[in-house]
């Protein structure tokens, strides 16, 4: 069991079903991310993983279970939900395109947070960018950028949805060990939906596979990382029930 496992869940999901119209898109799923840890919340497309996002945040109602963070029920009013230090990025990044990364990072800081500048101690590159449009940034800057921003909002529970969304594997190889250094040195519990397994397993303390928006592998992510076909099997949905272990940790 590592350090951070000894402390309080950051955010605790409890056997929820989650969906759309009255219709289950997710079932039954319960993990617990704790401060500094990072859970890659893996599986095929369609398998729920925005779903789990949506309704950890509170932007999606749950049909049935319970979700806590930092101690507390989730809000469904959002602006409380991130005022308490939850923080979703989207997949579409949540940059604004037409300005410039200055404007974009003077946006996201808040009065008595820290300043802009700490930024740039994990993403040196946006310094020398901060005149350019955003639009113009390539894949990874603006994933930076996303980053950076969400950074200035000091959360303590981050939800981040396909970081490397069309990011070149080189991108997502440099900017996945920063987000690994920023959950350790800031104690944030991170939930990652990823589609590169392999980096993501390589960064996660825990993971957990979906596939038809049930749990089909959950466990400690160098477990996963060791065993390849283990984690195959679960996107095919082909697990046998023996292997579907609770969400133990190192
Ligand atoms: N707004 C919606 N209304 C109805 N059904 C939806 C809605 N959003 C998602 N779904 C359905 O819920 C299921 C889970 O979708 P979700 O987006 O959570 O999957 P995902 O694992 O994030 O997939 P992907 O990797 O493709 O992004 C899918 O069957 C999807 O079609």
């Amino acid at each position: 069991m590592n350090a951070a496992a000894t402390a309080a869940p950051a955010l605790s999901v409890k056997g929820i079903t989650v969906g759309y119209q009255g219709v289950p898109a997710v079932r039954d799923l319960s993990f617990e991310v704790h401060p500094g840890e990072i859970l890659a919340l893996l599986g095929p497309n369609g398998a729920g993983k925005t779903t789990t996002l949506l309704a950890s945040v509170g932007a999606l109602p749950v049909m049935s279970g319970q979700i806590s963070a930092l101690g507390a029920p989730i809000d469904r009013r959002i602006e409380r939900t991130s005022r308490r230090g939850l923080a979703l990025v989207p997949d579409s990044r949540g940059v604004f395109r037409q300005l410039r990364v200055q404007e974009n990072l003077a946006l996201s800081k808040r009065r008595g947070g820290p300043p802009v500048e700490s930024v740039f101690d994990h993403f040196p590159k946006l310094k020398t960018l901060l005149r350019q449009t955003c639009g113009n940034l390539s894949g990874g800057e603006q994933q930076m950028l996303a980053l950076g921003k969400v950074m200035l909002q000091e959360p303590k529970v981050l939800l981040i949805d396909e970081l490397s969304m069309g990011l070149s594997p080189i991108a997502v190889q440099d900017i996945l060990p920063r987000l690994r250094a920023i959950a350790t040195e800031q104690a944030i519990a991170v939930v990652l939906v990823e589609q590169h397994i392999d980096l993501a397993l390589a960064i996660a303390d825990t993971s957990l596979v979906l596939h038809h928006g049930r749990v089909a592998l959950a466990g400690p992510a160098e477990r996963l990382r060791r065993d390849r076909q283990l984690v195959e099997a679960a996107y095919f949905g082909t697990t046998e029930s023996n292997h579907q272990p609770q969400m133990e940790r190192r």
